[in-house]
């Protein structure tokens, strides 16, 4: 693929993760599947901690909200190895979990929680967060030429610092100059590329978004974003008008800062 110019007002480069900095097969094979493993063990064993409280807390108030959307997450009959009344809200807190993560939701109250369970196995080393060959040398490079960069993906602000914080290439924290994730909005609503322009403290066409999914990068465009769609192995396929839309790069090292050495 050729290389893609992005307008030289560019101040601001706003990352996704999954499908973008990150294989998708590491998201869905390495850290759902834990989740799915150490669920039920986890929430045993840190039930009366004010952490875990203030995770249930808030995926109790997703589940109000989606009784009112009238998307109820299908209730199961409690099986009879559950006895006390802390098993049986267990039960259903696991239960919750699993249907989210089975339609893959994005919701703010499952990945809280999932950021909490990772953190064990990410600082055992059970688990290193993967990124693509091309994305710490791109961002270093970016930083030369006096470009800040941001992420912004549905994992929790702390699962996106465990992941490059313990990431195959070690700590690469301090690449980045800070982390959004759903607490400033859906990614596939306009609005949250504006509260992102307004915290970062720029115009919506000083930044360019790169994301592999084309909700998103619609949604930024309608805040006045520039996009870029980034395509990697095992990404969801683009339509020929997606294609024929957006740029589209293979790598990082294919984006060409306009005006800069
Ligand atoms: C940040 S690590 C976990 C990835 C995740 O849970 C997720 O939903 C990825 O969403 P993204 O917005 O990065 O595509
Ligand atoms: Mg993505």
């Amino acid at each position: 693929m050729a290389s893609v110019s992005i307008p030289a007002c560019t101040s601001t480069l706003l990352l996704d993760i999954e499908g973008t900095t990150t294989p998708i097969t590491f998201v869905k094979d390495i850290l759902f599947p834990y989740i799915r493993e150490h669920l039920e063990d986890y929430l045993s064993s840190h039930w009366e901690e004010d952490e875990c409280k203030q995770d249930v807390h808030l995926l109790k108030k997703q589940i109000e909200e989606d009784m009112k959307q009238n998307r109820a997450c299908p209730v199961h009959a409690v099986d009879q190895t559950v006895h006390t009344d802390e098993e049986k809200a267990i039960r259903e807190v696991v239960e919750n979990v699993l249907w989210q993560m089975a339609a893959d939701r994005k919701s703010t109250a499952l990945k809280q929680l999932q950021g909490h369970m990772w953190r064990s196995a990410y600082s055992s080393g059970r688990i290193k967060g993967e990124v693509y060959q091309d994305v710490i040398p791109s961002v270093k490079t970016w930083r030369e030429q006096g470009l800040r960069v941001y992420i912004y993906s549905s994992g929790s602000v702390e699962a996106q610092k465990l992941l490059f914080g313990y990431s195959v290439e070690g700590d690469v924290l301090d690449l980045f100059d800070g982390h959004f994730d759903t607490g400033v909005g859906a990614k596939v609503d306009c609005k949250s590329y504006e509260r992102i322009a307004e915290r970062i403290g720029c115009q919506p066409e000083e930044i360019t978004f790169l994301t592999d999914v084309t909700r998103e990068a619609k949604a930024a465009e309608e805040a006045g974003v520039n996009v870029v769609v980034v395509v990697r192995p095992g990404n969801m396929e683009l339509t020929d008008e997606e294609r024929a839309h957006y740029n589209l790069i293979t790598s990082f090292s294919q984006l060409q800062l306009m005006g800069r050495a």
